[in-house]
């Protein structure tokens, strides 16, 4: 089993790579037109037989949400210098309601654990009900952004985002980019709410590797409206890097 964890966490490391094949052949969906009616009416189509990758546009993504995917989007582009053509630095990350089967062709920790089990902000099937959301990753400036629109069903207080559904992403994020080069856990998450996010609304959360000591990384999140005029939520976080041994109790 051990074996098979160290496999796994390869897979992972592989979604970078892996992202940039997935976008090609899975065409984005049209989405220049959209009235709350059809969003709401808007169905995925879930394939039983192929991964859906959740971090591609559905109709349920406002205008917002679209103009921030595209942007990133196309910084994930090849750079062409001249007759050269470079590698983009940054990545769009798929995502899967479960990750580690889907990174991993096959070899999963779910099914180690509880077949039932899936990655917890993509488990809400009704687009645009819950965490809409997209990652990107910078690995040369080590730097993760997402792209967030938070849904009716993360309610908190009345019309705003529950600070725990804000928690949630912001350990997403951070942990997603302490993950990079190697599996890490969450011992620390401090959280300054600034203002509240309106439910319905697209955030930007940026985050960075502000410095590795060891086993340890210090990383900080911040959490604005799109065009970066409002402060939402500001956060630090401590994670360790971990044997993945650690999650089976050894
Ligand atoms: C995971 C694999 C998945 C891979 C797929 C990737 C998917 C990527 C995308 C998904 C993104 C989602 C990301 C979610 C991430 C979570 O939400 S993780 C879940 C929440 N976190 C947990 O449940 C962690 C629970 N805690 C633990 O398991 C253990 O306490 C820890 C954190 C692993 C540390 O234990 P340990 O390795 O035994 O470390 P320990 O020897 O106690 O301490 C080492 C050092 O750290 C310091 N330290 C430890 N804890 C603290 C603390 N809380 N405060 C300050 N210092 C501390 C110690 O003082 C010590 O310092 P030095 O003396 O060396 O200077």
């Amino acid at each position: 089993m051990a074996r098979s964890l160290d496999r796994l966490y390869k897979g992972f490391r592989n979604l970078v790579s892996l992202s940039a094949m997935w976008s090609m052949k899975h065409p984005i969906y049209s989405v220049s037109s959209r009235s709350p009616s059809v969003r709401s009416m808007a169905v995925l189509p879930f394939s039983f037989s192929k991964p859906w990758d959740f971090s591609l546009p559905n109709p349920s993504w406002g205008p917002e949400m679209m103009q921030l995917y595209e942007h990133y989007n196309s910084m994930c582009e090849v750079e062409t210098e001249g007759e050269e053509k470079q590698e983009s630095s940054w990545k769009r990350l798929p995502g899967y309601n479960r990750l580690l089967k889907y990174a991993t062709g096959g070899v999963y920790l779910s099914k180690m654990i509880q077949s039932k089990a899936r990655l917890f902000t993509r488990n809400i099937r009704e687009p645009g009900a819950g965490f809409e959301y997209v990652l990107f990753v910078n690995i040369k400036e080590q730097k993760c952004v997402c792209i967030l629109q938070a849904g009716h069903l993360l309610e908190g207080p009345p019309g705003h985002v529950h600070g725990g559904a804000i928690a949630t992403m912001i350990d997403t994020v951070t942990g997603c980019l302490a993950s990079l080069s190697g599996a890490a856990m969450t011992a620390n998450l401090n959280i300054n709410y600034r203002s509240p996010i309106p439910l319905g609304s697209t955030v930007v959360m940026e985050s960075f590797l502000d410095k590795k000591e060891g086993r340890k990384m210090f990383v900080s999140c911040k959490v604005t409206s799109p065009d970066g005029t409002k402060l939402h939520t500001e956060a630090t976080a401590l994670f360790l890097s971990i044997n993945l041994n650690h999650l089976m109790g050894r």
